[in-house]
């Protein structure tokens, strides 16, 4: 098939923050093909898209899929990505995450595909030296998912020196919300992140939510996390394909709001938001998690000009407190 400029695959199109990047394509006259095995996402989640079901580490498959559409950039979203899970199985996790990835890159560079924007984390990170944390922090990873994630950032600069590929990577702290319209959402099953988890609780299908640990190094004790907006991560994504697309060079963001708010204070948020008690049992903390993590996304600001538009916890929480109403049928 002849090249087609106008099309974008979508790694992970099926999971949460993927669906979202594929209706925000396709908002905007972008054709998209969504490439996913359905571990961890919803066929439904990808709307009306070309969809193909498959690994992203199934060479033949892939590069089938590459020559058939031609795409002008892949946007990588595919792999697991539970810190404690990565704790427990990191084979998993190299072999998702980082295996499956350099099979994907194989396959873009036998293919002639160019442009690649790369879904890392704050995870890469480790323990913060400094908040907020900038993109020339350190990258030492304390857990197997930031350094499958890291593996891939170094793998990518080298590919990029060497086949002509250029790239975005982008490091998000804690996506969370949901589209404004209700209709789009997280479905992890088994939910593991927090404000999910929260709603819930406020929604009556958990009786209480965990807290891990209460006696961190924080101002009251309680993990301190920046959560981003799942459409202000995609907006980013546009306007990295806009700079990839005009010959822009490769680089790295973070994506976060620049804001840190506790377990507590996400629970109290919600507990305004959505009218519930939301009971509190203090657990552990968590293994591999570190007591701050918070953005300085002023580069991503600066470079793209990426605002933000739901900065705001408190419209975070309702946007997910909406689609979990309505997937409740409520
Ligand atoms: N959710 C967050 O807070 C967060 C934060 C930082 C980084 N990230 C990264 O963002 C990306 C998306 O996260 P998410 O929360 O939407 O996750 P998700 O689990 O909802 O979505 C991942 C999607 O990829 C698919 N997938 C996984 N491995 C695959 C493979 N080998 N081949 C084909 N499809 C595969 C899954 O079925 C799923 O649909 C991931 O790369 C994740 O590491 C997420
Ligand atoms: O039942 C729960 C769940 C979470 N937390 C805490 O809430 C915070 C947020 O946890 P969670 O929502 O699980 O997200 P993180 O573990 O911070 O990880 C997310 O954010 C990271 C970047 O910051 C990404 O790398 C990961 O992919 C993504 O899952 C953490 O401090 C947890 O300790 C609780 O106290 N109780």
């Amino acid at each position: 098939m002849a090249s087609n400029q106008t099309t974008v695959v979508v790694a992970g199109g099926a999971g949460y923050i993927g669906s979202h990047m594929v209706r925000m394509l396709q908002e905007n006259g972008l054709r998209t093909v969504v490439v996913d095995n359905l571990a961890t996402g919803h066929a439904e989640a990808a709307g009306d898209a070309i969809f193909r079901t498959g690994d992203i580490g199934d060479a033949a498959f892939i590069t089938a899929l590459l020559r058939e559409f031609q795409p002008r950039c892949v946007m990588h979203f595919a792999a697991a990505s539970l810190v404690g899970e990565s704790i427990v199985a990191p084979a998993k996790y190299w072999r998702n995450n980082t295996v499956q990835t350099l099979a994907l890159l194989d396959a873009m560079v036998e293919c002639g595909v160019k442009q690649f924007i790369f879904s890392s984390t704050a995870a890469v990170y480790g323990d913060p030296l400094e908040v907020p944390m900038g993109e020339s922090h350190r990258r030492l990873p304390i857990n197997p998912y930031g350094k499958s994630k890291l593996a891939v950032e170094n793998a990518l600069e080298d590919y990029a020196r060497a086949y002509a590929l250029r790239y975005v990577t982008f490091r998000y702290f804690n996506a969370a919300g949901a589209h404004p319209d209700g209709t789009l959402g997280e479905r992890h099953e088994p939910e593991t992140h927090l404000i999910p988890l929260v709603l819930q609780v406020a929604s009556g299908q958990r009786g209480f939510i965990s807290r891990f640990g209460s006696q961190h190094d924080t101002p009251d004790g309680s993990c301190i996390r920046d959560y981003v907006h799942v459409q202000d991560l995609c907006e980013a994504h546009l306007l990295a394909l806009q700079r990839l697309d005009a010959g822009g060079d490769s680089a790295s963001y973070n994506l976060g709001n620049g804001l840190g708010h506790s377990v507590n204070q996400v629970i109290e948020a919600a507990r305004q938001i959505t009218g519930h008690p939301i009971p509190v049992r203090d657990d552990p903390a968590r293994e591999g998690d570190p007591p701050v993590l918070v953005a300085d996304a002023a580069k991503a600001k600066l470079e793209l000009g990426w605002t933000p538009r739901y900065a705001a916890l408190e419209t975070i929480i309702a946007h997910a407190w909406q689609w979990e109403q309505r997937r409740r049928g409520r």
